[in-house]
């Protein structure tokens, strides 16, 4: 048997089609009355199914016209409807004739079981009490005219309903739409978004500030890595490219050039955005200023290496420089040599002028050799009162001759005091070069504080040079005195 659909909506006769199919049914279907009454005309249809508002004819009048059509007015007609709820709807509907008035939503089983039970009734016989050809014309169009009224004020309430909830949906979210904004820009983090090239999609406030650029100098014109330091570019681009394949990085350390050229070291974590396709859309980075962080941390460094008193290297600093240095003269086949300095009777500038002049001796004695070597020298203080002093690519004779012009320095310097003269201090001074069978920086510590031991045991203010049979003593260390070990 064949039944026509008559609905204006495309998903609702697909889903019919495809249920009564599925009970072995014949499926013709139109979009409104006027196409379904063509079909009528043309086939031969056993029940119709008809949605009530639809465009051209609505379901009603396709109903009443069938209903006065001799050679249609016997196929039963369901109107089956969501928008033509109320009891007056289903009255009017019955009146024209039809067999049943469905309500949606309904499911599928009790759709199929009113289907089965109109065509059965069909079959044996029976005919819908009140066909509506038997009403008055104008009693017909005043309840039709109502019933099209009626439904038309529902849908402008329901219309207007929906206006006001759209409108207050739209403040809703354009309210939010302002407040995460502002949460971006004024974010105390820099926020930015760049494309598959790296240029600039986005970017907040915060991290303009801290740039010095303004979002039309950087969106769509500049790639990133233009903001880079020329010394971060290469960690920059292998970070992109390992952005790209793995799709996020985290806590990426870098220096950002502001337009003023000065450098903002940051600290970056980033995720890329993919399209539908899970092809790179745009990555979204999140940037943090470490400026303080990194001063604090290269002051701690600074710290860390430095003995607070003199602002000199301390031990530590100091044995892992001679470390370095040690490595380098080995590797490049240079002389290495070592001074240990050690004041003269220190403990009795304490006892006689106190623990802070005491210090000022040794801040005094720090400037001094400060100024008396050069870059490339490595100074410490690896003691109480003891210094010591590595100088590379030098021999025995200049080292020996660079303690002597320290020994006599040192002899021709003093601590002005409060009260009394300016204190006067000497120094020893031992000397010692690398040799090849020295095991490393200890060994060469050793033979210059044997020989630092040897100038105090020779009466002090001297110059020592170890192992002076293998060296000869230069001439000019001889002022203050000078021996050999
Ligand atoms: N003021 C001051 N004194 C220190 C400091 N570190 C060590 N000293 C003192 O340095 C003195 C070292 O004395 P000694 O080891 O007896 O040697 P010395 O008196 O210099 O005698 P010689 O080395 O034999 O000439 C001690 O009195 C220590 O207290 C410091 O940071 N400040």
């Amino acid at each position: 048997m064949k039944i026509l659909i008559a609905d204006d909506k495309a998903e609702n006769r697909y889903l019919f089609e495809v249920l009564l199919k599925a009970y072995g049914y014949e499926v013709v279907s139109a979009a409104n009355g006027v196409e379904a009454l063509e079909m009528l005309r043309q086939d031969r249809v056993g029940l119709i199914i008809s949605d009530i508002m639809m465009p051209v004819m609505d379901g009603f009048k396709l109903c009443r016209v069938c209903k006065q059509d001799e050679r249609l007015k016997d196929i039963p007609f369901i109107f089956i409807t969501a928008a033509y709820t109320s009891e007056k709807d289903e009255q009017f509907a019955m009146s024209l004739g039809a067999d049943r008035f469905i309500r949606r939503p309904i499911e599928s089983d009790d759709l199929i079981g009113i289907v089965k039970d109109v065509v059965a009734k069909q079959r044996a016989g029976h005919t819908p009490s009140l066909p509506a050809q038997e009403k008055e014309e104008a009693s017909y169009l005043a309840e039709y005219a109502e019933r099209v009224v009626s439904k038309l004020e529902q849908k402008v309430n329901d219309l207007e309903v929906e206006i006001a909830a759209r409108k207050q949906a739209e403040q809703q979210l354009n309210q939010y739409t302002e407040e995460v904004e502002d949460l971006y820009n004024r974010a105390p983090c820099g926020y930015h978004s760049l494309d598959k090239d790296g240029v600039f999609v986005r970017i907040n406030d915060t991290e303009l500030s801290w740039l010095g650029y303004t979002r039309e100098e950087l969106v769509g014109k500049m790639n990133f890595a233009d903001l880079i330091t020329r010394d971060s570019l290469k960690a920059f681009q292998e970070c992109f490219s390992h952005l790209k394949e793995h799709g996020s990085v985290l806590d990426i350390e870098f220096d950002m050039l502001r337009k003023d050229g000065t450098v903002l070291p940051v600290l970056m974590n980033a995720s890329v955005v993919k399209d539908d396709n899970g092809d790179y859309l745009m990555c979204r980075a999140t940037v943090y200023d470490i400026t303080e962080r990194k001063a604090l941390q290269q002051e701690l460094e600074r710290q860390a290496r430095t003995d607070s008193l003199t602002g000199i290297s301390n031990r530590r600093y100091f044995m892992q420089r001679a470390e370095q240095e040690l490595g380098r003269s080995r590797r490049f086949g240079h002389t290495l040599s070592m001074l240990m300095l050690d004041i003269d009777f220190f403990k009795a500038v304490n006892d006689n002028h106190g623990h802070a002049a005491g210090d000022m001796v040794l801040i005094l004695l720090a400037k001094i050799a400060c100024n008396a070597v050069r870059d490339v020298d490595v100074l410490g203080r690896i003691g109480g009162e003891e210094f010591a002093i590595l100088l590379p690519e030098t021999d025995t004779q200049m080292a020996a001759q660079v303690a002597e012009r320290l020994r006599q320095e040192i002899e021709t310097a003093s601590v002005p005091i409060e009260q009394g003269p300016a204190i006067h201090f000497t120094i020893s001074i031992g000397v010692a070069t690398l040799r090849d069978d020295d095991a490393g920086i200890d060994a060469l510590l050793k033979h210059a504080d044997q020989a630092l031991y040897e100038a105090k045991q020779t009466g002090r203010n001297r110059v020592c040079i170890a192992n002076a049979g293998t060296h000869p003593m230069p001439a000019q260390a001889t002022e203050g005195g000078a021996c050999d070990e």
